[in-house]
């Protein structure tokens, strides 16, 4: 211990002997020793503990301190003995701590809590801290006492995790969980203040092709450099955060106009669409931008968020590589998205569902040799919703889970009811979605509504779309294998939109590329056109695969079609999509009216 104070203590020498000859005084002597070892054991405490200890007189001027108090601050006894406590602990002796910790100290006794200390190298530290008193026989403050721990670490363990429960690992910016946090707190101080607060949705434009391109660690760099070139625009008080994949959300507090935030918009533009090299890659990249507006647009942050969502949403749709403002117009299309998915939960069970069929034609036989099954949805409040529009959204609310097992188990169910009706075989060939395709257990679903319509695997065909396929290429091959080695046949569907590259065509196991109808549409007028059809047939030759060529209209294009040698066609040439029973009659009579293009089945 050290004893400060310099207070002497006066050593016994012949305790025993004053015991016989005094008994009163030999008691008396027994309590002194036992006194004496207890303030050795108290001392030993006091020097051993891991906690601080300082011990300062009714002025807090500092009396004692133990070993661990300089092992912690790094102040010896001599450096503080006999000076003020302000030395040490500036906040324990600022004015707000002063007048009410230490009145509250006076008057309860005791206190506890965090503080900063500061070392005798200035470096600051958190400690816990517990202060008492002691008083005298007329209730006044003798001594304080304060007992302390250095609990820096803790503290530091706590704010990385903190960290790392509020920001993005991949860039460091907050993410959801903080970005709901600040967004609270710009609207409350805008609505104080009567200032404006503007959120942004950002979206960048064909990301998930630049990553699957040039693959994942690519794709995280560019990520990572457009966080930086969004930080570099604005001001220090906004929030930029990343919500994940490519999407990110910025926060504008204090804004005086609606303006300020197009200008703020434009330089968002202007700063992410410039060239960016990485690992030897020159990528281009532009995003899409939403924005939407407090108080104007609303008062509650997650309705804001989902604003400025929709905005970018219409952005994208306006052609990309712009801004656009939220309308009340956007939030009424939202609210009609909104309420055409809680028709759809139903529409199953309420079996609103039909499936109309599109033949497709063998351009050498003339011959109808398979459909495809199209989805249709009569809505009774409604009436007819396309696919084009539900398909989406059913995609986005994973209802295609059920919707799609619907649509292979009645296509089949059809087939099997056509040959059973002595009908020339046919293929139906089915659309698939991305969640589907990936959905567990897809193969083992397949081959039990297969084998309850008893339809061999050939009977069906599965189209995926060239998107979808590349999304992942090398988690699709292994998919696609699977299905064929059941024996299904599979198309690869609106071909020349995606990004197919020619080695990657060679590896999947597809037996037909279906060519978009956005290239067939076009190949009388548009040379491109008819050059990238043929491309593509050539091509599908030299792989050995089918090629089919869809939303064929007219007999230009058929004729165009034939001359290249495109294996099948399908389109309102032919036929539109048309209820099962009157592909009965088509199997049977298989005519075009005009007698230009005649079909007979059989
Ligand atoms: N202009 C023109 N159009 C033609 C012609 N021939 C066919 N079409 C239309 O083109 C679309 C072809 O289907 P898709 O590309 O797979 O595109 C489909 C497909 O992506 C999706 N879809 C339809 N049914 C299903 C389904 O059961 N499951 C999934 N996942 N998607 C489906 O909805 C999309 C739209 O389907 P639909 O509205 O039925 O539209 C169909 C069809 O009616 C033509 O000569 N000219």
């Amino acid at each position: 211990m050290q004893d400060l104070s310099s207070s002497d203590q006066q050593i016994d020498p012949d305790a025993t002997n004053y015991k016989k000859i005094h008994p009163v005084w030999g008691q008396e002597r027994n309590d002194t020793r036992q006194k004496e070892r207890q303030l050795r054991l108290f001392a030993h405490i006091f020097d051993s503990v891991n906690e601080g200890i300082i011990v300062t007189d009714a002025d807090k001027n500092m009396l004692f301190i133990n070993p661990a108090f300089s092992t912690i601050t790094g102040y010896s006894a001599n450096d503080l003995i006999g000076k003020n406590l302000n030395l040490l602990h500036l906040g324990l002796m600022d004015d707000a701590f002063s007048q009410d910790t230490w009145r509250s100290i006076n008057e309860t006794g005791r206190w506890q809590g965090e503080m900063i200390g500061r070392r005798k190298n200035d470096e600051s530290y958190a400690e816990c801290l517990s202060i008492s008193t002691m008083k005298n026989e007329l209730g006044e403050v003798s001594y304080y006492i304060g007992v302390f721990s250095d609990i820096s670490e803790r503290k530091a363990a706590e704010e990385r995790v903190a960290y790392v429960v509020l920001h993005d690992f991949l860039t460091n910016l907050p993410n959801g969980l903080l970005l709901q946090d600040r967004l609270a707190q710009a609207i409350s101080h805008a609505g104080r203040e009567k200032h404006k607060v503007a959120v942004m949705c950002l979206d960048l434009d064909h990301f998930k092709v630049i990553n699957d391109m040039l693959g994942h660690l690519v794709g995280d760099k560019l990520l990572q450099e457009v966080a930086r070139r969004i930080s570099s625009v604005g001001r220090a008080s906004d929030t930029v955060s990343r919500r994940g994949g490519d999407e990110f959300v910025i926060i504008l507090p204090d804004l005086e106009t609606v303006d300020d935030a197009a200008v703020i918009a434009v330089k968002l533009l202007n700063a992410i669409s410039g060239l960016c090299m990485i690992d030897g890659n020159e990528i281009k990249i532009t995003t899409s931008i939403g924005i939407s507006i407090f108080p104007e647009d609303g008062c509650d942050g997650d309705y804001l968020i989902k604003y400025a969502d929709a905005a970018m949403y219409h952005a994208k749709k306006n052609g990309r590589n712009n801004y656009q403002f939220f309308t009340n117009e956007m939030n009424q299309l939202a609210l009609e998205r909104m309420s055409i998915e809680r028709k759809l939960r139903h529409a199953i069970e309420r079996q609103e569902f039909c499936l109309h069929y599109q033949p497709q034609v063998d351009l050498r036989s003339g011959r109808i040799i398979g459909v495809e099954a199209l989805l249709r949805w009569n809505n009774p409040e409604t009436g007819m919703i396309s696919p084009g529009y539900f398909i989406p959204i059913a995609e986005e609310t994973g209802l295609i889970i059920p919707i799609g097992e619907w649509v292979l188990r009645e296509a089949c169910r059809q087939n099997s009811e056509w040959r059973m009706l002595g009908l020339p075989e046919l293929t139906v060939a089915v659309n698939l979605s991305a969640v589907q395709f990936r959905q567990n257990n897809f193969g083992e679903m397949i081959k039990t509504i297969l084998c309850e319509n008893g339809l061999e695997p050939s009977a069906l065909e599965l189209e995926i779309t060239e998107g979808v396929v590349m999304q992942n290429a090398e988690a699709s091959i292994a998919l696609l294998l699977e299905l064929k080695t059941m024996g299904l046949k599979l198309v690869v569907d609106d071909f020349g939109t995606g990004y197919s590259s020619l080695s990657y065509l060679k590896r999947f196991p597809i037996d037909k590329l279906k060519i978009d109808q956005s290239f067939v549409r076009d190949i009388i007028v548009d040379s491109d056109d008819a050059v990238i059809v043929s491309t593509i047939i050539n091509m599908a030759r030299t792989l050995k695969l089918k090629v089919i060529a869809e939303g064929v209209e007219t007999a230009e294009q058929l004729s165009f079609l034939k001359y290249q040698e495109c294996d099948e066609i399908q389109g309102y040439y032919f036929s539109q999509p048309v209820p099962p029973e009157k592909i009965n009659s088509l199997l049977v009579s298989g005519y075009k009216e005009g007698n230009q293009w005649l079909y007979v089945s059989k």
